[in-house]
Formats: structure tokens, C-alpha cells, sequence
């Protein structure tokens, strides 16, 4: 059994011919691509959902619908391909809660880049994870002159680049620190992954970078934004030049949304608001009053792999109207607050993120059974 009923041999179609190939995955970003766009400008019931007010979503439902079936047919990668840029001396965490809890979720792969004193410390956490040492921070080549600094940056740029067109989706953000240097390096890998076609997330740090260049993200409508409560009112600051207004939530997400070109919002907290700049939709189903950190982290490895599976959903005319990037963020957030609901219930006060992400399989499946 495939993903739905109705996709069934649409999808089969599509997963039918070498999907690993790098000239059948760019052909397919292109084709996303320019449905996405046109969906966004000149879908009609799009733009009329987009004047009537925030509905709830039905996560479980969206849950049940991008999910994809354990078909024996399918190869390892077929499930998604996801990597993590982040990681440094500070955090080890982040970047480790959101590749793991891709793969607990369903990906078949989860790279995790980060800087050389983070790689050990994460590999440790995880043999599942593949680690990749690259990044570097201002205070390992402080000593260089400018030239060498650039040939690093070319060095840097260059491993991530030799692995972009394998990926479905990337993550950027979760424990990446603000080092200078290193954000400048994450700049280019976003431009890399925009020319790729590769969809990515932008959470933590990552917002951090984007808020003061907002052109990295600008009209992408393959870029999700994750922010929490400080990251939403620093994006809400920077860009619309004014306060959030929780009077006027929905709409204020909405404009923002469409100020940075339609890229996709996930404004994370009690209820979860989510908009690409046309349609709003809140997520308030189940959750937890514990508020410990890495929870956001979860969330965003959630929305990298629920994106690629509803990315997978498109060559069916059955498909969802709304995005991918909507539907990975309605069904990463319905999953992660059932798992942290879940989690509650066993652990109460001392409930962790590692004990949400071990609710994390258990959840889906109450949802979506694997067989
Ligand atoms: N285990 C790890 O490795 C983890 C690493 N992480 C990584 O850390 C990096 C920075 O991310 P972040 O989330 O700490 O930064 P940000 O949002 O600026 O918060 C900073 C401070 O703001 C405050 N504050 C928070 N909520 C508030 C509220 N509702 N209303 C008002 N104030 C509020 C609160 O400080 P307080 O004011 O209480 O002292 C909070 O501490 C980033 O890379 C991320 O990925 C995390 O993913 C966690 C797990
Ligand atoms: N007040 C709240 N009540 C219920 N659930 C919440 C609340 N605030 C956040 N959440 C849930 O927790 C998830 C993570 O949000 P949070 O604001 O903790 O992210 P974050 O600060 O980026 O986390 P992290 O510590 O990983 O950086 C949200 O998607 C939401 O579902
Ligand atoms: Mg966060």
C-alpha cells in the first residue's frame, strides 16, 4: 500500500526510474518549482482561502496524507534525505535533536554539518547520524590573511556543495551559534541550496542570519521559517518595522509572509500559526506545559521530512491544494505536540526532548499505522 489510494500509481510512476540520479532530481525540483510558484501567484481557490479567516488545520488528517507506506518496492533514500547545517562549540543538542528526530520520524538518511569540535560530540550521541566536520569558526583561522580565509570558505562550501543535489530537504539553524566567519559560510550554502532547487528550513541561529539578510530568503518559496517567540519578534521588527501584535496574529503573520516574497511561516507557541502569505492555519491540537529547550529543534528536522514526502505527493492530481511547505508544517507540528502531549502523560515535570522524541514513532503511528 502506497501513501493514499488515489496516488498510488502516480507515485509509482514517479519512484519508478533511478530517483537517486542527479539529472531526475533536479528535473523534479524544476517541475515542483515552477508548481509551487504558480500555485502561490495564480491558484484561484488559494486566493479566495486566503480572505476568509484562520481555520484550524486538520493535522492528523495532512498527517495521513503525506505520510508515505513502508513499500518493499522502494529503496533506501526514497524516504528522504535530510541534512542539518549546525552545530558548534556551544551547542551539540540542536543539531542532534533535529537529525534524529528526522530519521525516528521516517527519513531513510540525516546528515548532520557542523564545525570540527562539535562532529565527535554528536557522532557520540549517535551512530545513525552521518557527521560531517566542515564548519569553522572565526577563532580557528584567526591567524590566516584574508586570502587564506577565502581558500577555507572555498573549502567549506565546496564539501557541503558536492553533497547538495542528494538532499530533499536541508535544516538550517538549530545550534549553529553566531560566529561571523561560519555565517558568512551558512549565507553561501543557502545561495547553493536556492540554485540546487533544495527546499530548507531555517530555524534557531539560522534566524538569526536570515533576519539581517533577508535577500537569503527572499521570494524563495522553498524557504520555511520556524521562529520562536524572540526570533518571530526580531523578524516582525526587521521587516514589517513595527511590534507583534497579538491582537491581529493572523494577519500580521500573513503580511510578513508575503513582505519576504511568500516564503512559508511557522510562528511557534501555544497554538502554532502557519502562513506562506495567502492562507493561514493555527495548530492547537494536543501538547505539553513542559517548555523545555530542543522541543523547536524536533519541529524543524519534523517539517524537513513531512516537505519532502508532500514534495512527493505533487505528481498526483489528487494531491492536497496547499503547498508542500504548508503541509510539512501542519503535519510536523501536529506530530510534535501529540508526542509531547504523550511524552507529558508518562513523565510529567521531568518530561525531556529526547523523551518527546521517543513518543515521536508511537504517535505517528496512532495516526497512520505502518502496516
Ligand atoms: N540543547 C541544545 O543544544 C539546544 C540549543 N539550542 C540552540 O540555542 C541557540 C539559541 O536559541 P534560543 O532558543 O536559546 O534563543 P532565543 O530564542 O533568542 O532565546 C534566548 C533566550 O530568550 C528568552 N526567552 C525564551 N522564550 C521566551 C519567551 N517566551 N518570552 C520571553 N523571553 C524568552 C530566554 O532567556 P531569559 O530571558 O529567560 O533569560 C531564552 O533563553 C540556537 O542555536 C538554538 O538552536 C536550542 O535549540 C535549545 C536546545
Ligand atoms: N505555550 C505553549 N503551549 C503549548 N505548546 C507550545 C507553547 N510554546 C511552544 N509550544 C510548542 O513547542 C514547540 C516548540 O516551540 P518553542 O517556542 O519551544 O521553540 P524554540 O524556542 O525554538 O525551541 P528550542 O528550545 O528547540 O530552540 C512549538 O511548535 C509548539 O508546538
Ligand atoms: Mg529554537
Amino acid at each position: 500500500m502506497l501513501v493514499k489510494h488515489g496516488v498510488i500509481s502516480a507515485l509509482t510512476r514517479s519512484t519508478s526510474h533511478s530517483p537517486s540520479s542527479s539529472s531526475s532530481t533536479v528535473l523534479r525540483r524544476q517541475q515542483f518549482l515552477v508548481r509551487t510558484l504558480c500555485a502561490s501567484k495564480t491558484h484561484l481557490p488559494k486566493l479566495i482561502r486566503a480572505m476568509s479567516s484562520t481555520s484550524e488545520a486538520d493535522a492528523e488528517s495532512v498527517l495521513r496524507t503525506v505520510t508515505p507506506s513502508l513499500d518493499p518496492k522502494r529503496h533506501k533514500g526514497q524516504a528522504g534525505k535530510i541534512a542539518v547545517i549546525g552545530g558548534c562549540r556551544e551547542y551539540t543538542g540542536a543539531p542532534y535533536f533535529a537529525a534524529i528526530s528526522a530519521l525516528k520520524i521516517g527519513a531513510d538518511l540525516s546528515h548532520v554539518f557542523c564545525t570540527k569540535d562539535a562532529a565527535p560530540v554528536i557522532k557520540s550521541y549517535s551512530p545513525e547520524l552521518i557527521v560531517h566536520p566542515v564548519l569553522e569558526e572565526s577563532y580557528t583561522i584567526s591567524q590566516f590573511s584574508e586570502d587564506e580565509k577565502r581558500k577555507v570558505q572555498d573549502k567549506v562550501i565546496g564539501e557541503v556543495d558536492k553533497w547538495m543535489e542528494r538532499f530533499d530537504c536541508l535544516v538550517i539553524g538549530p545550534g549553529l551559534g553566531r560566529d561571523p566567519f561560519l555565517l558568512e559560510c551558512v549565507s553561501k550554502i543557502m545561495l547553493l541550496a536556492k540554485k540546487s532547487n533544495v527546499p530548507f528550513v531555517v530555524d534557531g541561529d539560522g534566524l538569526f542570519l536570515v533576519t539581517n539578510s533577508i535577500d537569503l530568503v527572499k521570494s524563495y518559496p522553498l524557504a520555511v521559517l520556524t521562529p520562536n517567540v524572540n526570533e518571530y519578534k526580531r523578524l516582525v521588527q526587521k521587516v514589517l518595522n513595527c511590534e507583534v501584535d497579538e491582537e491581529k496574529a493572523e494577519d500580521q503573520l500573513r503580511s510578513l509572509a508575503k513582505q519576504i516574497g511568500g516564503v512559508t511561516i511557522l510562528r511557534k507557541g501555544k497554538s502554532d500559526l502557519i502562513s506562506d502569505g495567502e492562507i493561514v492555519k493555527s495548530v492547537s491540537i494536543y501538547g505539553s506545559p513542559r517548555r523545555c529547550g530542543g522541543q523547536g529543534d524536533i519541529l524543524s528536522g519534523g517539517v524537513a521530512v513531512f516537505l519532502s514526502w508532500a514534495q512527493q505527493l505533487k505528481s498526483d492530481p489528487e494531491s492536497p491544494s496547499e503547498s508542500p511547505a504548508i503541509l510539512g508544517c501542519m503535519a510536523a507540528s501536529g506530530l510534535l505536540r501529540k508526542a509531547a502531549s504523550l511524552a507529558f502523560t508518562k513523565h510529567k515535570r521531568s518530561t525531556l526532548t529526547s523523551d518527546i522524541i521517543e513518543c515521536l514513532g508511537k504517535s505517528l503511528e496512532d495516526i497512520c499505522p505502518a502496516s
